[in-house]
C-alpha cells in the first residue's frame, strides 16, 4: 500500500524548497509517526511498505533522501540501497536492535548513516537535518573548489587612480618577495568596504606570485555554519564524528603550496580563532580525530570589511590573531575615492556584458558619465558592475542615458550628508537606509532587494543581520 499525506510547515525549520524524503518501512504505526514528525518539520514525505512500492515511488516522487528499513516483506533493504545510491539519494538505514552486520554492510555500500531501532524521532530528525546541511554545503564547497581552480587566470584589476596604483605597487612588492625566498610568505590582510575588490585583489596577488599555478582556496568564513567550519578548515579522519564516513583533508591542507584566502575573517568564531592562530604560528595542521600533524606551506591572505582593531579592543576578535594577520595590510579604497577609475570600470563592465550577450556596442551619454562620477557608490565596484550590466541589457538604443543607469535615489539624502561631512550621519546609517529602501521597493523580497543593490543574497542577509533588520 502507498500512503500519501499532505505536508505542513513548521515555522522553526522554514526551507526555500521542501526536501523530499522517502520512508521505506513496513511497521505501519511507526511509519505514521515518522511521516507526521517529518512533515511537521517541513519535509515532503512519502511512505512505502515494501521494496516493490519503494521502486515505484522512486520514479514518481524523486526523493532527495531515503530512510530504509532492512527487513521488508519482499526482501532485504540492502537490495534497494544500491538503487538509491545510483540515483544520488542520500540514505539512512534503520536496523533491528543488535543487527550490527546489516549496518556495517549498508555503510560499506554507501549509506550515509544508520540508526538502531527503537528509533527516537528527535534523534532521527537531527541526523536528517545535519545531513541536509552537510550536503548543501558540500555541494557549494565542491563547486567553489572547482570554480577557484579556474577563476584566477582571467582576473582583471582595473584602475589607474593614485590609491589603486599604490595597491598595485604593494602587490608587485609582495610578488617580488615571494620570488626572492622559499621562506614562509608573510600573511596579507586586505581591508576595505564591501564591494571594493578585496576578493579580486587576493586572486590577482596569487596570480602575480611564483606559486600562481598552485591552488587558490577561498574560504568564506561568514557563510560556513559554525558546526561545520572546523572540519572544513582542518579536515577530519574517518569516524572523527557521526557523518565522517571517510577521511578528508581540510581547506587549509587543500591549499598546498598555493594560497589560502580567508574571506570575512572577522566572522570566524572566537574558539576557532585560537586554533587558526596556532596553525599560523606553528605552520602545522592536524585533522580532527588525527594525531598526525601536517605542514602548512600556503600563503595566507585574510580579508575583512570590519575594523578588526576595534573588534579586538571589544574582545570580539583575538588581538594576538589580529597582530599575526596584520603583517602586511592592504587597504582597498572606496570607489568614490578613485576619481575617473569609475569610468574605466564602467567601460570594462559594459564591454564584458556586451561580449557575454553578443550585444552591439553602446556609448554612455555625457549626463550618464557625469552621474556615475558624482554618485557616491555605497556598494562600491560591485554596485557599479550591477548597474552597468542592467543598463546594457535593458537599453534598446546605442546610447546609455542617465535614466538607463537608474542610479538609486534611495538613501541619497543620508549619503549626501556623509559626503558633505555631516558628522551626525555615518556610512552605516546610509547603508541601512539603502537596505531598507531596497526591501521596500522589492516588497520585502530579500533576493530581489539584493539584486537591486547588486549584492548576493547571502551578503544581503549578512548585512540585514548586522543592522538588525528582519522581514
Ligand atoms: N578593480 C577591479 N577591477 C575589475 N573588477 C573589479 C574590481 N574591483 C571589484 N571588481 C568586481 O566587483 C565585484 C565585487 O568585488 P569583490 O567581490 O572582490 O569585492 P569584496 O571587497 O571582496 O566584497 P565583500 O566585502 O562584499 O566580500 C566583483 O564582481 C569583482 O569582479
Amino acid at each position: 500500500m502507498l500512503s500519501q499525506l499532505s505536508s505542513s510547515v513548521d515555522k522553526s525549520s522554514l526551507m526555500p524548497l521542501k526536501k523530499k524524503i522517502l520512508l521505506v518501512e513496513d511497521e505501519a504505526l511507526f511509519a505514521r509517526a515518522v511521516v507526521k514528525r517529518l512533515q511537521k518539520a517541513g519535509f515532503e514525505c512519502e511512505h512505502a511498505e515494501s521494496l516493490s512500492d519503494a521502486r515505484l515511488l522512486i520514479k514518481q516522487f524523486e526523493p532527495d533522501m531515503a530512510l530504509l528499513d532492512m527487513r521488508l516483506p519482499d526482501g532485504n533493504g540492502l537490495d534497494l540501497l544500491s538503487e538509491f545510491i545510483a540515483r544520488n539519494i542520500n540514505t539512512i538505514v534503520m536496523t533491528a536492535f543488535g543487527d550490527v552486520s546489516d549496518a556495517v554492510n549498508a555503510i560499506k555500500l554507501g549509506a550515509i548513516d544508520y540508526l538502531k531501532k527503537p528509533i527516537d524521532l528527535e534523534e532521527l530528525l537531527l541526523i536528517i537535518q545535519k545531513n541536509e546541511k552537510t550536503t548543501e554545503l558540500q555541494t557549494s564547497l565542491d563547486y567553489s573548489r572547482q570554480r577557484n581552480a579556474v577563476a584566477n587566470d582571467s582576473v582583471q584589476l582595473i584602475g589607474e587612480s593614485t590609491p589603486m596604483q599604490s595597491v598595485r605597487q604593494q602587490i608587485t612588492r609582495i610578488a617580488q618577495l615571494s620570488a626572492l625566498s622559499d621562506a614562509v610568505q608573510p600573511t596579507v590582510l586586505i581591508t576595505g568596504e564591501t564591494g571594493t575588490g578585496k576578493d579580486v585583489v587576493a586572486r590577482f596577488l596569487h596570480g602575480s606570485c611564483a606559486n600562481h599555478d598552485k591552488p587558490f582556496v577561498h574560504v568564506d568564513c561568514a557563510s560556513l555554519p559554525a558546526e561545520l567550519i572546523e572540519s572544513e578548515l582542518f579536515g577530519h579522519e574517518k569516524g572523527a564524528f557521526t557523518n565522517a564516513v571517510s577521511s578528508r583533508p581540510g581547506l587549509i591542507e587543500s591549499a598546498e603550496d598555493g594560497t589560502l584566502f580567508l574571506d570575512e575573517i572577522g566572522e570566524l568564531p572566537l574558539g576557532l580563532q585560537a586554533k587558526l592562530l596556532n596553525v599560523l604560528e606553528r605552520r602545522m595542521v592536524r585533522r580532527l580525530g588525527s594525531t598526525k600533524e601536517r605542514p602548512v606551506n600556503a600563503r595566507i591572505i585574510a580579508a575583512t570589511n570590519r575594523d578588526l582593531y576595534q573588534m579586538s579592543n571589544e574582545g570580539r576578535f583575538r588581538s594576538d590573531l589580529y597582530y599575526r594577520l596584520n603583517v602586511i595590510t592592504m587597504k582597498m579604497p572606496p570607489l568614490r575615492d578613485r576619481g575617473s577609475d569609475v569610468l574605466l570600470l564602467a567601460n570594462y563592465f559594459r564591454q564584458l556584458t556586451e561580449k557575454r550577450y553578443a550585444l552591439p556596442h553602446h556609448e554612455f551619454s555625457a549626463a550618464a558619465l557625469m552621474a556615475m562620477q558624482t554618485y557616491h557608490w555605497p556598494g562600491n565596484v560591485r554596485e557599479l558592475r550591477h548597474q552597468i550590466s542592467r543598463a546594457v541589457l535593458m537599453c534598446t538604443q546605442s546610447m546609455i542615458s542617465e535614466l538607463d543607469l537608474g542610479l538609486p535615489q534611495v538613501g541619497m539624502n543620508q549619503v549626501a550628508s556623509v559626503l558633505q561631512g555631516d558628522s551626525q550621519v555615518t556610512l552605516d546609517d546610509a547603508e541601512k537606509a539603502m537596505l531598507l529602501n531596497a526591501l521596500e521597493q522589492s516588497r520585502n523580497n530579500v533576493s530581489k532587494a539584493a539584486r537591486l543593490l547588486g549584492i548576493t543574497r547571502m551578503t544581503m542577509r549578512y548585512r540585514m543581520d548586522k543592522h538588525g533588520i528582519s522581514v
